[in-house]
């Protein structure tokens, strides 16, 4: 069989950090990429650094920081898989100037996280957290005080994605009312009904749901002054991102009974892995229920992530395709049966596809197929050509002026 790879499959060196479904090794050994590393937990530092210092791709959730250093100290590596949506733990822009398309799953946890919130809603209004503590302790306290149906009630989205819109339909289902607030002009699905702004939605809602991501804009967006709009007695959920809520106001916020109970799965420094330990002010608080950044952790959604991670690395490493790259030029490529494929990521300058041509030109290459798309400063080019001109043409991309990287598929 021709050797397809300038790599060989084998040699190729996966690393999967943070538990990452079994799925994805049976994706990427099915495929023949049978050097693949899996650690149970985030990695960090020095350990980091040397765990993906030889790796061609990596895997992470959501606890991994591959910040520009550590990518500058993974010279080989090729892509990075994000085994989760939240793609704010790696420096996007910093990888793509390497030439590093990064991949996340987009929707398969987030049902998961839906149903979760959608529980905690009814949990939170029925008062169950501080019941249950108090039952644990030995004592007994039957009481209706604070403790609602949830039917009637409004529910306060902030951010109407494809969390947000999930939650606004099953809550409906309920019998909520549901308003919900978003930078983006949005579709309300069902009878949900979109504010013009956040005091809007706080000052109406009898819980406030959080499903936006870490971004400088979403950054403490509920502080003290926000937590001060909020209904007296009402409820806060974050399933989003530890940094959206500033949790010494949550703290105070709950100490003066303004808000009445609170669901916390995300915080802004969380461990390493299920030895460390966690801290946090809210644990005194039995209103409030914290869950270990669980959300989207099902064993459906993390098979089916495993699946669709590892397959749209697969895909880029056979193939070049870079569809739903989240940071990268995304070209979806056809099969390059009997030809071989050369990919050259670039510096989005005038100039390197004239380049390019000339140089394959004037080597007498014939270009079998070209594909291109460039996304802010990079350009991603596909070349297919005859194998007997494959490293030639290898030769003469490479040393094409604003060159990020060069590989050939085979
Ligand atoms: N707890 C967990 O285990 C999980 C947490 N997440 C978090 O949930 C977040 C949301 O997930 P999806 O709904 O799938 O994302 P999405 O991208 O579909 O929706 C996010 C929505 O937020 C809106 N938005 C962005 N910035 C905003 C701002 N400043 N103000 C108001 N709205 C803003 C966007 O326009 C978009 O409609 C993810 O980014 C991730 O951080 C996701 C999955 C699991
Ligand atoms: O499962 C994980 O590690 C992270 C889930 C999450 O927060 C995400 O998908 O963005």
């Amino acid at each position: 069989m021709t050797q397809r790879l300038s790599v060989q499959k084998d040699k190729l060196k996966f690393v999967l950090l943070e538990g990452i479904h079994p799925s994805a090794l049976d994706v990427l050994e099915r495929d023949g990429y049978t050097n693949v590393q899996t650690h149970p937990k985030a990695l960090a530092g020095a350990e980091l650094v040397d765990a993906i210092a030889d790796a061609h791709f990596v895997g992470i959730r959501s606890r991994t920081h591959l910040t520009e250093s550590v990518l500058a100290r993974a010279p080989k590596l090729t892509a990075v898989g994000a085994f989760c949506i939240g793609t704010n733990q790696i420096d996007l822009k910093a990888a793509a100037r390497r030439g590093i398309p990064v991949f996340n799953a987009p929707f398969s946890n987030t049902r998961s996280v839906a149903e979760l919130v959608l529980a905690e809603i009814i949990m939170l209004m029925r008062g169950i957290p501080e019941k249950n503590a108090i039952l644990h302790r030995g004592g007994w306290v039957k009481s209706a005080a604070n403790s609602y149906e949830v039917r009637g009630k409004t529910l306060g989205i902030i951010g109407y994605g494809h969390i947000g819109t999930q939650i606004g339909v099953l809550a409906e289902q309920l019998g909520m009312r549901v308003v919900f607030y978003d930078i983006e002009a949005k579709l309300p699905l069902g009878n949900a009904r979109q504010v013009a702004t956040l005091p809007e939605l706080l000052a109406q809602s009898d819980v406030v749901s959080l499903h936006v991501p870490e971004t400088p804009a979403t950054r403490n967006m509920i502080g003290a002054e926000q937590l001060a709009q909020m209904k007296p007695g009402s409820h806060l959920i974050n399933a989003s991102r530890g940094t959206v809520v500033d949790i010494d106001a949550l703290v105070d916020a709950l100490e003066r009974k303004h808000v009445l109970g609170a669901a916390i799965d995300v915080f802004p420094v969380e461990p390493q892995g299920n030895d460390s330990r966690f801290e946090s002010p809210l644990t005194r608080f039995e209103n409030v229920i914290l869950t270990p950044h669980i959300g989207g952790s099902t064993s459906e959604a993390q098979e089916n992530i495993g699946r669709e991670v590892a397959t749209k690395l697969v895909r880029y490493s056979n193939n070049g395709s870079t569809v739903s790259a989240v940071n990268f030029p995304e070209v979806s490529l056809p099969e390059h049966t009997g030809k071989c494929r050369l990919l050259h990521i670039h510096h989005n300058v005038p100039g390197v596809m004239a380049h390019v041509n000339e140089r394959l030109s004037a080597a007498g290459i014939n270009i079998a197929a070209q594909y291109l798309q460039t996304r802010e400063d990079v350009g991603y080019v596909v070349v297919d050509v005859d194998a007997s001109a494959s490293q030639i043409a290898l030769s003469e991309l490479c040393a094409v002026e604003g060159t990020i990287r060069c590989r050939i598929l085979y």
